[in-house]
């Protein structure tokens, strides 16, 4: 009865549009006034004609296969956001064979996108993911699952993941994992930089976040920030690369080819060692939890004790879900830092103003609290900015599966693919001016960031909008805030004198092409030897 009645709604709003005059595109459910004001923009042109993708410019697929491999774009298809969206607009169409995209950029019209989207947003299916899990007979994860069946999965993942109360619970295990980062870090300059470089940061910090979000899914310690890290780890480490380099490859040949590429199997191989570690810490988890179960002994524990005990997930399912958790969130963190780091050795004022924030907050060896973190907003703005200039996710894919939607003037049906150009808009000066420089200042109140009323609150979106964004954002922001606050706390970090700048590429996500070396000095022993060092000079 009701989607008949939808269907009726729809059938009028095509009448209409038939008819010429001034649409008012039927909207989903849910969706409130001011979607009706984004509707009313579906006005029709001067020939009676609603606008639709047909009337989008766009490079053809010989074009965009250019673009890729003749001009070389395909590893700075971020870049090509820019290009792209100064010739055609925010608004044009790509095809790749029989795929047509609409690619978005520009604030305005990403908001519109987004505040259209159904009850269970889609992004790209991933179909060679899903691919895998089928052949492998794997359950999906949050990253892969669609539909109902996403947002149920959703639903049991997201309150320990996402609730303030729960996430504040994890600052003691992620600050073991700070301290031990701090201490690794003087080893490898030490032993391996001339007592004063760390090479390939964000190499490091690959494993300062594993071990971070493994600290949190399955409450204990793997190793990874030891002198040798254990075999199986550098080999998970080593398989989320090979997967987010091969993805962008396979997906370029048609489903039916998959089992034949070169490449495959090697996919094939990667996904099954990152399965194959989750699969070994559900299955110590449950092992002790029946060895406490038999001693009669607490169940309380965190989030993968949480998910055994709780029974709302079959064990399959959790193993989907926490594979596709730990394979998430690796390389964003550890990027998203890097970059931080990178600006902060680059732009040392900034950094002293962390530093100043910080030791007022947490003088002496106060370790933060997610309380103190509260209290230092320009280290939330210098991790605003980074990922401002740096969106882990550069560009997101999504398709509007529930309805038909209207994006600045024009009507799309349901099921186009969209790609949202969040890099393009980044860097796009009418909302941020000085699109190029770092400057974290514009996301404070008052002051400089008078500028942020002006902000468009779509300009940027680093973990995404609504029910379909990062489930991972509370865990990735807390361990981003104690690790560097800690880290300005203990070193003064430093550009390498050698070093050329550093220029991110797209393997997937957004990473740096080349390694990230930095000076780290150890700030008490600098604050020791400035006065010998003033003496020498005077
Ligand atoms: C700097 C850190 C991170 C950034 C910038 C980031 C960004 C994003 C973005 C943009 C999306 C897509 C949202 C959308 O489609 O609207 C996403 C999805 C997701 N992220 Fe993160 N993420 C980060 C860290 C993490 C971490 C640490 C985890 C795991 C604990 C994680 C788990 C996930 C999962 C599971 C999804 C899929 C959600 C779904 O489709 O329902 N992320 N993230």
């Amino acid at each position: 009865m009701f989607s008949k009645s939808l269907f009726q709604v729809g059938l009028r709003s095509v009448q209409n549009r038939s008819n010429g005059i001034k649409i008012m595109t039927t909207l989903p459910p849910g969706v409130g006034d001011r979607h009706r004001e984004i509707s009313s923009n579906a006005t029709v042109v001067g020939d009676n004609k609603q606008k639709t993708i047909n009337d989008l410019d766009g490079p053809s697929f010989m074009t965009s296969l250019y673009w890729l491999f003749g001009k070389g774009y395909f590893q700075t298809t971020h870049q090509m956001q820019i290009e792209h969206s100064n010739i055609y607009g925010p608004l044009w169409k790509s095809k790749y064979g029989p795929l047509v995209i609409v690619n978005v950029a520009s604030a305005e019209l990403i908001e519109q996108v987004l505040r259209q989207e159904g009850r269970h947003p889609l992004r790209t299916d991933m179909p060679h993911w899903r691919s895998y899990r089928q052949l492998r007979n794997h359950a999906y994860g949050p990253l892969t699952e669609m539909g109902a069946q996403w947002q149920r999965i959703r639903s049991i993942l997201n309150p320990r993941m996402l609730k303030p109360r729960h996430v504040s619970a994890y600052s003691n295990a992620i600050n073991n994992v700070v301290t031990d980062f701090i201490e690794k870090v003087a080893w490898l300059r030490d032993s391996r930089g001339d007592g004063v470089m760390v090479n390939d940061l964000a190499g490091e910090l690959y494993k300062f976040a594993f071990e971070g979000i493994c600290s949190v899914l399955f409450e204990t310690r793997m190793g990874c920030l030891n002198e040798e890290v254990p075999a199986e780890t550098q080999k998970f480490i080593h398989s989320v690369g090979e997967m987010f380099r091969l993805s962008p490859i396979i997906i370029l040949f048609p489903k039916a080819t998959w089992p034949y590429l070169p490449f495959w199997k090697h996919f094939v191989a990667v996904w099954d060692h990152l399965f194959k570690v989750a699969e070994v810490q559900v299955r110590l988890k449950m092992e002790e939890i029946q060895e406490n179960v038999r001693l009669n002994q607490s169940l309380e524990g965190e989030y993968l004790t949480h998910l055994l005990v709780s029974g709302q997930m079959s064990v399959t399912e959790i193993l989907g879900s926490i594979t596709e958790l730990l394979l998430a969130g690796v390389d964003t963190t550890s990027n998203t830092i890097s970059w931080s780091l990178y600006h902060m050795a680059l732009e040392p004022e900034i950094q002293e103003k962390l530093y100043q924030e910080v030791i007022s907050v947490c003088p002496g060896d106060k370790v933060p609290t997610s309380d103190d973190i509260a209290r230092m907003p320009w280290l939330k703005a210098v991790v605003k900015e980074t990922l401002r200039l740096y969106p882990v996710v550069p560009g997101n894919a999504r398709i509007n599966v529930e309805n038909e939607i209207v994006v600045g003037d024009h009507l799309f049906p349901k099921n186009t693919l969209f790609h949202l150009c969040h890099y393009a808009v980044s860097y796009d000066p009418t909302v941020f001016p000085e699109p190029h420089a770092f400057l974290p200042e514009r996301w404070l109140r008052g002051g400089q960031g008078e500028e942020k009323k002006n902000q468009h609150p779509f300009g940027s979106v680093p973990f995404g909008f609504g029910v379909r964004a990062c489930l991972g954002r509370r865990v990735a922001e807390l361990e981003m805030y104690l690790l560097l606050s800690r880290l300005v706390k203990h070193y003064e970090v430093r550009k390498d004198p050698t070093g050329a700048i550093v220029k991110p590429i797209t393997r997937t996500l957004l990473v740096p092409a080349t390694p990230i070396n930095l000076q780290f000095i150890d700030r008490s022993v600098k604050y020791q030897e400035e006065p010998m060092a003033t003496k020498q000079v005077s």
